[in-house]
């Protein structure tokens, strides 16, 4: 029969007929049906087999009415696999003993004589539940492996100087606790690599690292991204949808690029903080939120603050603890076990037999300034592997990296428009470290409109 449930059921009771009728019926409803007269073989099976729902007889001796022997199988079952879903049998059904049995963990009870239809709806809705505590627990498990894998993605946290040395202390002593992160750095410093570091630290592990990039997020979608909205709350919301606080909830949340932010949603940002607790668009019930709160810029907050450009309500609730990571150009020394540790990285991934780095390189690489910080140099070498047919990269593999000239561009007569602009573009794709969102934004100009003059200029 086609329209079995798909459920594994297995029957332990001493009297025979029990368990010829239990088969007899439940086979025609569910996939796989055990008899087992024996309790002592229930170890056996639950080890050689796997089980959706165990239905257990209470007792078991001769003349025996008490249930002890059923407690005493419940608690080994549990033992054995504490997600096993029992039903007990029992001929005496006293609503004591059904309580004592639900507290000491079965699911549910059927009683001796039973009538088929109620038999059939219990071992149902047992075999659901089953499977969908499965899922559940397939999706933690899941989740859990996701983020071990991003974490582990973003546990290469290298670099021995003593202002990383600085970084490592602080991150030690405050991951632990719940207090609001500051992250301040340079672009491509590592700052969403220390927000996962703390995140790592916390007692949030195993819950969701939610990180968003507020620059990316419009103005108009700002309360609808981060708090959520209700199905209709706007045209395009055509779904219930929870905002990136929810998602977080009892995890972290990493905002970056939190000096973009205008100040209008700066303002709503301190009242979701400010309160502990979000509506979602469209709905009026206010919701509690629980999260750990890391964020990160690397515009200068106190003199935005000075200048009116940034909330100081707003920075002294996030800045409970700062962290300044230092640029790549202050910590040189690291540079050559970040080019080792990057070229390591790609040699596996491109499949490079063990490209090294000349000395001239390796002084080429330290002298340069590294506006890009270690995002560039990652990328430097990145392209470097992929290019180089020779065994070791030369300085000449990194040739495209032209110091940033420190004194104003002679402008010579006939200087063009176009060679101006030109200049421009690669001026802020070196800085940026080819981060083309970046880039744009300091331009003025969309992203797609400097994609077009990438093309245009071949760069
Ligand atoms: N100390 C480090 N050791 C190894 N890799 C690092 C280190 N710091 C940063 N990286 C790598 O450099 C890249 C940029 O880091 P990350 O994204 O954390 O920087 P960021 O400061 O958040 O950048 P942005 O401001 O542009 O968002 C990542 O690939 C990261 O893994």
């Amino acid at each position: 029969m086609s329209n079995k449930i798909d459920c594994r059921i297995l029957i332990v009771d001493d009297e025979e007929d029990i368990l010829t009728a239990g088969r007899i019926f439940l086979k025609q409803h569910f996939t796989f049906v055990r008899t087992e007269p024996n309790p002592n073989k229930i170890p056996y099976h639950l080890q050689n087999d796997s089980y959706d729902v165990i239905m257990l007889d209470m007792n078991y001796t001769a003349g025996a009415t008490n249930s002890k022997e059923g407690f005493a199988w419940l608690s080994r079952i549990l033992e054995i696999d504490p997600a096993a879903i029992v039903i007990l049998i029992t001929a005496y059904g006293d609503v004591e003993l059904a309580v004592r049995a639900l507290k000491e963990g079965a699911t549910d009870f059927v009683l001796k004589p039973w009538q088929n239809e109620k038999l059939l709806a219990t071992l149902t809705a047992a075999c659901r539940l089953r499977k969908s505590t499965q899922e559940v627990k397939n999706l933690v498990d899941r989740q859990r492996g996701l983020n071990q894998a991003m974490n582990a993605h973003y546990s290469d946290f290298i670099g021995t100087s003593a202002p990383m040395q600085k970084v490592y202390q602080t991150i030690e002593k405050v991951g632990a606790t719940d207090a609001n992160v500051l992250i301040l750095g340079e672009n491509g410093t590592g700052k969403e690599l220390a927000a996962r570091a703390l995140h790592r630290k916390s007692r949030r592990v195993d819950e969701a690292f939610v990180s968003v990039d507020l620059g990316a997020v419009s103005e108009t979608l700002f309360e609808s991204e981060l708090f959520g909205h209700a199905k209709g709350a706007f045209t395009d919301a055509k779904d219930d949808r929870a905002g990136r606080f929810e998602v977080a909830s009892g995890g972290t949340l990493f905002l970056d690029e939190i000096g973009n932010l205008s100040l209008a949603l700066q303002s709503k940002l301190l009242t979701a903080l400010q309160s502990r607790q979000i509506t979602r668009l469209g709905t009026n019930k206010p919701k509690n939120i629980d999260i750990r709160l890391v964020c990160a810029t690397n515009m200068p907050l106190y003199e935005m603050v000075s200048q009116g450009r940034f909330r100081q309500d707003l920075l002294y609730r996030i800045n409970t603890v700062e962290l300044h990571l230092p640029p790549l150009r202050e910590r040189k020394e690291d540079i050559p076990l970040l080019a080792e540790h990057f070229l390591n990285l790609y040699n596996r991934k491109y499949q490079k037999s063990n490209l090294g780095l000349e000395k001239a390189t390796l002084k080429k690489l330290t002298e340069y300034h590294w506006p890009g910080n270690i995002r560039e140099l990652d990328h430097a070498i990145e392209r470097a592997v992929i290019l180089s047919d020779q065994a070791t990269l030369r300085p000449t593999d990194f040739d495209f990296m032209q110091p940033t000239p420190a004194a104003p561009i002679a402008l010579a007569e006939d200087l063009t428009l176009e060679t101006l602009e030109r200049m421009m573009v690669q001026k802020m794709l070196s800085k940026h470290a080819g981060n083309i969102t970046h880039a744009a934004r300091e331009l003025g100009i969309t992203r797609t409109a400097l994609y077009r003059r990438i093309e245009k200029y071949g760069l």
